[in-house]
């Protein structure tokens, strides 16, 4: 019996790309924040379950893979472990104006001094703790650490962070851009 393959040489001009999909339950982090609409407008503080999920596309290696993807998974875990039960706050934010004073971390918005722990607080380098902010600064951090693109050639990768069922964020690096 003959295995049946084709023997036509593949156009090696032809790029083959595959995409790696996790969404791993455990790729998650609990964390408090407020929205901040406007310069007078916010959410109070309250908290979420943030679920993350990552998209990886590239080439293939000749054993047809992308590189282990236990080790994206690893990288991604890491990633929302540092995030994981912090109050976090955005400090880039236009409207938010934050002041550290002994172990106290006070947000001034709108008039209003907000008082915080500061070992309770991280302060992430965001305009906003929204789903589309957490979403770039998850893909930036992928990219920036080039942890991610040592493990395999990526053509690209997305993240998407959701809040709740039916509501996230999504932000993507592509190569070359
Ligand atoms: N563009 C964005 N808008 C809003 C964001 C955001 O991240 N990006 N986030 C919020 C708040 O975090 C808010 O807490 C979300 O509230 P809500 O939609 O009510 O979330 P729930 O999980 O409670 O969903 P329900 O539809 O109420 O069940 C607001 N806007």
């Amino acid at each position: 019996m003959t295995a049946s393959t084709t023997d036509e040489p593949r156009d090696p001009t032809t790029l083959e790309l595959t995409t790696i999909e996790l969404a791993k339950e455990s790729m998650k982090f609990s964390a408090g924040h407020f929205t901040i609409f406007s310069a007078d407008r916010r959410e109070r503080l309250h908290g979420h379950n943030f679920a993350v999920s990552v998209s990886l596309t590239g080439e293939p290696d000749d054993n047809g893979m992308m590189g282990d993807y236990g080790e994206f998974k690893r990288i991604v875990l890491d990633l929302c472990r540092d995030l994981d039960e912090w109050v976090l706050l955005p400090g880039r934010s236009p409207h938010l104006i934050l002041r550290e004073e002994g172990p106290y971390l006070f947000a001034e918005f709108d008039g209003h001094t907000i008082p915080f722990l500061r070992s309770d607080v991280q302060v992430l380098p965001v305009r906003n703790v929204t789903v589309e902010e957490l979403a770039r600064h998850l893909c930036s951090r992928l990219v920036d650490e080039g942890q991610v693109l040592q493990v395999a050639p990526i053509h690209g990768l997305t993240v998407k962070v959701s809040s709740g069922p039916g509501q996230l964020g999504s932000a993507s690096w592509q190569r070359g851009t």
